[in-house]
């Protein structure tokens, strides 16, 4: 079963699940045995591997490592096209529905054609919507973007909505790494209510209980990065 179809079926049986987010530019390559050993004991199905700026070459050194410790799938989630590699099983093809910058919008998606037409990654479409989590967050600075404020649930709805009908198979809610506020469990519901499609939501998630409370509010996949680099959670 491919990812996306892993998800679907997750959404359809209400079964959730779970994500890690390694930044491979804050990553040692010696640091990979132990941060695999870490996955292999907690309950995480998949590994999200990016970050929104990463040195040329460092997320395929990163990806290559993680493959000999571990058969968890990995999932790129790219901040720019240059971050691409085979080292992996798919690739989130990121589209920045919430802001008004062309270059996330499309210009980013044909630069990579040229590697994404000679690779086998599953190509998973994804709708990615940020939310103000209270922080200004890499991914604001990198793409000169805003988020959208959470209280603008019918902004944050009527954007996922066009994001599905659009053609989008995934939407990604982002609070931004290490957000102070995560995305709100009134908003994921309000999306929940409106869209058909997985949802994946991360930024600033540091508990299991806000996990759970993401979860019943209807996100498919919950992304850890920050409390899993700190060893903070799945103790
Ligand atoms: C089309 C391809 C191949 C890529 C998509 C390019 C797009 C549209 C990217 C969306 C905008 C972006 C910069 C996303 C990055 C998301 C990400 C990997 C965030 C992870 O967190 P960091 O922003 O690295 O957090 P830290 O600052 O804590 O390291
Ligand atoms: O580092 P955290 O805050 O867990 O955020 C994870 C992820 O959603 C960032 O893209
Ligand atoms: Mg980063």
């Amino acid at each position: 079963m491919n990812i996306l179809n892993i998800l679907e079926t997750a959404k359809k049986k209400g079964q959730k699940l779970i994500s890690v987010l390694i930044d491979p530019d804050k990553t040692l390559v010696e640091e990979v045995p132990s941060i695999c050993s870490r996955i292999n004991n907690a309950p995480i199905d998949f590994i999200f591997l990016g970050g929104s700026t990463v040195n040329k070459d460092k997320t395929e050194i990163i990806a290559k490592e993680i493959q000999k410790h571990t058969s968890v799938s990995i999932v790129l989630f790219p901040g720019d096209y240059t971050h691409l590699t085979n080292y992996a099983n798919a690739v989130l093809l990121l589209n920045l529905i919430s802001g008004n910058n062309p270059e996330y919008l499309i210009n980013q998606q044909v630069k990579a054609i040229p590697f994404l037409q000679k690779s086998n990654l599953e190509i998973i479409s994804t709708g990615y919507v940020l939310v103000d989590g209270e922080t200004t967050t890499s991914t604001i600075k990198v793409t000169q973007t805003t988020a959208i404020p959470q209280q603008d649930k019918e902004k944050i709805t009527h954007t996922c909505v066009a994001g599905q009908y659009m053609g989008q198979h995934v939407l990604y809610l982002e609070a931004g790494s290490g957000a102070t506020q995560p995305v709100g469990k009134d908003v994921v519901n309000a999306v929940f209510n409106s869209v058909n499609i997985p949802i994946i939501v991360g930024g600033g998630i540091r508990s299991l209980k806000k996990i759970t409370e993401i979860h019943m509010a209807g996100a498919t996949l919950v992304v850890i990065g920050t409390a899993f680099e700190k060893n903070n959670i799945f103790k």
